[in-house]
């Protein structure tokens, strides 16, 4: 617990609310007026100076008030405003200010006006604000301040701070100017930059610590707080462009994001995983189980695409990691693009294009084909090709599948029983497997024999599990009349030169893996496995994990959550609560999901207890990985 005689001394503008006040004045004062932006802009720009002590405080004051043109009624929709903009993590840790209330002090260049009723709710009483006051005329108009208060007056924090003559150690929680120069004089002991709402250079320089929020304060201090650990010590790092809605809606979350355009080699990666506790990747970053011997801290990745074998996941199991992907967001997108190629390779297309862009018109009927009546011959009837199935039905062909798994046929869909039978009838073969490393060079020379000749070969899937070798050689001998590849045996890490067998082959499209890369489908993925990533980092949710017991947990209330993730040996389960039972916990729920090899157990408490407990479950043998949620 926290020494008796530390006092906290507040600012309130950006701090304790996530606004200027004076600011939100100013919209209410102006409102209607032609040139408000103007006004407002100036204020601010004024508001600006004073805080970072460019100009003097009184004279940012003066200058403001004139150009506010406010009135006494106007400060009770003020504080209507703010009640509502008091800062996330302030609101969140009322139960400090209530528990600290006798030590926490509000000193503020703002105006008591708006600041008591505000504060009053976090249990700050006005004779513990010091602020100035409003003067006003015969109606009511604010025509000035009480220039006699010190905090109207330049450094005035200093002053009123002196006076006050806090014993023990005081720390001031601020943005600005004004407040660390009270540390700076001397009076207090230590200036913590408040950067939850604004990140002010100078403040920042200045301070014995930047903290990003109440969180963070009240951990560096060992105070009681709302959540168990503060988001912005939670490192997250995206890989390979992942779409920058997901960079936002992480940080808004309160987490420590960095986005990096490509993917990290595996000597790259390992030096940059030890720090990192969220890993966000697509389909070229390898998460190795060597990656991850560094990753200390490592609690899920995230794959923003759908497959998952660039992951160890097994290794990731072991080390109780968490893998979530996004299996259906990019699933329309490679059907488009899927059908889209198919019509152009049975029109000959790119060709005629290539053709034209040299120079050259050459209007011919050969080789171009309508696609309605042909056979499409689609292997991997999973989510893309049973959505493919169904759009090319529509256009009037007669689809065949194959499928290792027992999959439903969709529409008038023939189900063929050998991947023979599908290469024998189809005009068009696409393939849509998943990218499991038995499907190595599936498609090799003697699938491509099987096909029809002059067929036509589309992979949408992985690189892998094509023989390229063997695709290159029927194209140029016209065993296979055309190709749309979007994956290759190897993918570069970042744009850039690329060689491929293919290239300069007649009638083949060829792609940089760009079939699930659709602005619709990356936005959905930034949505998609953020939330899913925030879910099991906020209260343990396993839901859509693809290497982790699957649990959707109930909502915790008021309680502490006690994550434990082992080794499936006997007896673990039966010593976990032999230990909760031994420090005489008392359980309001426990959940558990197992698999082969992993077990994940979930108890939620009542929040006092002996913490001794937490040292005892994580000594329990087979324990992969610990932590307590509230
Ligand atoms: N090009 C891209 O940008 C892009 C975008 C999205 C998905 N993909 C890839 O597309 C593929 C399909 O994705 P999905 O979402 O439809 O996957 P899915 O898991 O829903 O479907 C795959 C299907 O293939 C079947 N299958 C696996 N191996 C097979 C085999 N040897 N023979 C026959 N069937 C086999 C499975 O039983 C399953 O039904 C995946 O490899 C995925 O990585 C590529
Ligand atoms: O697995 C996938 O979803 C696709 O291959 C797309 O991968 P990408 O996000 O790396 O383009």
């Amino acid at each position: 617990m926290v020494a008796e005689s530390r006092k906290y001394v507040f600012d309130f503008d950006s701090t304790l609310t996530r606004v200027e006040a004076l600011d939100v004045l100013a919209e209410i004062t102006l409102e209607g007026r032609s040139d408000k932006e103007e006004i407002i802009k100036e204020i601010q720009k004024i508001t600006n100076l004073g805080i970072d002590g460019d100009i003097s405080f009184t004279e940012s004051l003066e200058k403001r008030i004139k150009l506010l043109n406010a009135h006494k009624n106007d400060l009770d929709k003020l504080v209507e405003l703010l009640r509502h903009k008091i800062s996330k993590s302030i609101e969140s840790n009322k139960e400090f200010f209530e528990t600290y209330s006798d030590d926490i002090y509000v000193i503020s260049c703002g105006f008591k006006e708006f600041i008591d009723p505000i504060v009053e709710a976090y249990n700050i009483p006005a004779d513990r604000v010091y602020a100035n006051t409003f003067t006003f005329d015969e109606d009511g108009k604010i025509i000035g301040f009480d220039e006699a208060n010190v905090l109207a007056s330049h450094n005035g924090k200093i002053a009123c701070l002196k006076n006050l003559d806090l014993q023990g150690e005081v720390q001031v929680i601020g943005d600005g100017y004004s407040d660390y120069v009270m540390r700076e004089a001397g009076i207090a002991d230590k200036f913590f930059a408040y950067t939850e709402n604004v990140h002010r250079e100078k403040a920042a320089k200045n301070a014995d610590y930047i903290t990003p929020n109440l969180d963070e304060f009240l951990f560096v201090n060992k105070l009681p707080r709302k959540i168990s650990y503060p988001k912005n010590r939670i490192k997250i790092l995206l890989l390979e462009n992942v779409h920058s809605n997901a960079f936002e809606t992480l940080s808004e979350e309160g987490f420590s994001v960095e986005l990096l355009k490509h993917s990290l080699t595996e000597d790259e990666l390992i030096e940059k995983i030890k720090d990192v506790h969220v890993l966000g990747i697509r389909s070229k970053t390898q998460v190795t189980a060597k990656v991850l011997e560094a990753a200390e801290k490592l609690m899920t990745v995230g794959a923003f695409c759908i497959g998952t074998t660039q992951i160890d996941l097994e290794a990731c199991k072991k080390k109780g990691v968490a893998v979530f992907n996004a299996p259906y967001s990019n699933t329309r997108s490679v059907v488009e693009l899927a059908i889209g190629e198919i019509i152009m390779l049975m029109r000959s297309i790119f060709p005629r294009s290539t053709e034209i862009h040299g120079g050259q018109w050459n209007k011919t009927a050969a080789n171009s084909k309508e696609v309605r009546g042909k056979n499409l011959g689609i292997i991997g009837y999973g989510n893309i090709g049973k959505q493919l199935s169904v759009l090319a039905e529509g256009l009037g062909m007669r689809v065949y599948y194959y499928d290792v798994g027992d999959q439903l046929a969709l529409g008038n869909a023939i189900k063929c029983s050998s991947l023979e039978d599908l290469l024998n009838v189809s005009d068009v073969v696409t393939l849509h497997i998943d990218d499991n490393k038995a499907n190595h060079n599936y498609i090799g020379e003697r699938e491509i024999n099987q096909m029809k000749d002059g067929a036509l070969f589309v992979n949408l899937s992985r690189g892998f599990v094509v023989d390229i070798s063997a695709l290159a050689t029927a194209l140029k001998s016209g065993k296979i009349a055309g190709a749309a590849i979007d994956v290759f045996p190897e993918e570069p890490r970042s744009n850039g030169e690329f060689y491929t067998e293919l290239k300069g082959l007649e009638n083949v499209i060829l792609t940089p893996h760009i079939g699930g890369s659709t602005e619709e489908a990356q936005r959905d993925i930034a949505e998609f496995v953020p939330n899913k990533i925030m879910d099991y980092i906020n209260s343990g949710n396993t839901v859509d994990a693809v290497n982790f017991p699957n649990i959707r947990l109930p909502k915790q209330n008021n309680s502490h959550r006690f994550l434990h993730i082992h080794k499936n040996v006997p007896g673990v389960m039966a010593k976990i609560n032999e230990v909760l039972a031994r420090f005489d916990m008392n359980i309001s729920g426990q959940y558990l999901s197992t698999d082969n090899e992993v077990g994940y157990v979930i108890t939620d408490l009542d929040k006092k207890y002996n913490k001794d407990v937490i040292k005892a479950l994580k000594k329990i043998d087979n324990t992969i990985k610990f932590r307590v949620l509230y």
